[in-house]
């Protein structure tokens, strides 16, 4: 399969001012919902030791990870347990950990830990609490982008809101049938953003579906272009996020689309297998911060001049993760 070249806008935080940093942020999420930021030296060896913490986690034994099964959020997940498409097929070739929500009540999560995430525990919760302040950083150009004062949005969340997800993508046999299969099939995330992180020297494969005006709009620099789902479904086509050593892919999820009256857009991507030249195909590793507003937060939408319609149909924060699992787990029962 050919792909076109990324249109996904990279974004270096350092080199513009804070309402030059908006405007470039609120223009990549308001067309094509993917940017690379660019990491402080910092950030990038944090991301680089996760990673290393993240092959010592998948590299214990599994029973180590089976005996902290997912639950509210946190924990382990069964390689093909689930599918992210809402339809039916076999599970995604995936396992994974989440690492790190709580209650606004708890100063930390009291999930169990498998050894190997046990031990590194002080590391892992400086990363966190790094992402989170990357996630602030971010926000609050969101808000300077909607006319909000810049803590509308950090206020309506919270560190221990954010899960760490480390995903381990095994190396998938070669063979007929091997090429193209999701590893993680087309979604679109369910919370404000992600923080996805890929691994510098690792084994490429996500993909991004943009609209055709999306990659327009993203190419002219048009800031805050409004675009219906039609014309996404209309014409439309799959690009490859490719990986940028010292950068970090930002998305926008759904809770945030609905936030801000579709503005902001929750934009499908996937990740498939690829055979590498030698026909091989590599194990794949990746770090994604889902961030989600606070439980209590109702999704008032918010227009681009700042204006907040208060409507009776939002929902909280709360209420619309919950929706969200309960059409995927009804999509899961269909499919088994
Ligand atoms: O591993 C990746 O690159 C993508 C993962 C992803 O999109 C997700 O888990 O929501
Ligand atoms: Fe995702």
């Amino acid at each position: 399969m050919t792909l076109e070249a990324s249109p996904i806008p990279l974004i270096d935080p350092n080199s513009c001012s804070s309402s030059e940093l908006a405007a470039a942020i609120a223009s990549a999420v308001s067309s094509v919902g993917f940017l690379h930021l660019k990491l402080s030296d910092e950030l990038r060896a944090q991301a680089a030791r996760a990673f290393s913490i993240s092959k010592e986690l998948f590299d214990e034994p599994l029973e180590h990870r089976l005996r902290c099964p997912n639950e509210n959020g946190n924990g382990h997940v069964r390689f093909q347990a689930n599918r992210l498409e809402e339809s039916k097929g076999a599970g995604d070739l995936k396992e994974n950990f989440v690492y790190g929500r709580h209650g606004m009540e708890e100063s930390k999560t009291s999930q169990p830990l498998p050894p190997s995430l046990k031990r590194n525990q002080a590391e892992v919760d400086v990363f966190h609490a790094s992402c989170y302040k990357l996630t602030c950083t971010l926000l609050d150009a969101f808000s300077v982008a909607l006319n909000l004062p810049p803590e509308y949005f950090v206020e309506r969340h919270f560190q221990g809101g954010c899960g760490m997800a480390f995903i381990n993508y095994p190396p998938v046999a070669s063979g007929a049938g091997a090429e193209g299969v999701a590893r993680a099939s087309a979604h679109k995330d369910w919370g404000s953003l992600t923080l996805l992180f890929q691994e510098e020297q690792g084994t490429p494969g996500l993909e991004v579906y943009l609209a055709d005006a999306a990659v327009e709009a993203v190419k002219s620099s048009k800031p805050m272009e409004l675009m219906s789902d039609l014309d996404l479904a209309k014409c439309g086509q799959w690009f490859p996020a490719p990986i940028i050593p010292g950068t970090v892919l930002v998305n926008v999820g759904l809770a945030m689309e609905g936030w801000t009256g579709g503005l902001f857009k929750a934009t499908l991507h996937r990740v498939l297998t690829h055979s590498a030249p030698d026909g091989s195909f590599s194990g794949r590793k990746s770090i994604a911060y889902f961030v989600q507003p606070s439980d209590n937060v109702v999704l008032n939408p918010i227009a681009p001049d700042g204006t907040i319609t208060i409507t009776s149909s939002a929902l909280t924060s709360k209420a619309f993760y919950e929706a969200r699992m309960a059409a995927s787990a009804a999509a899961a029962a269909a499919s088994s």
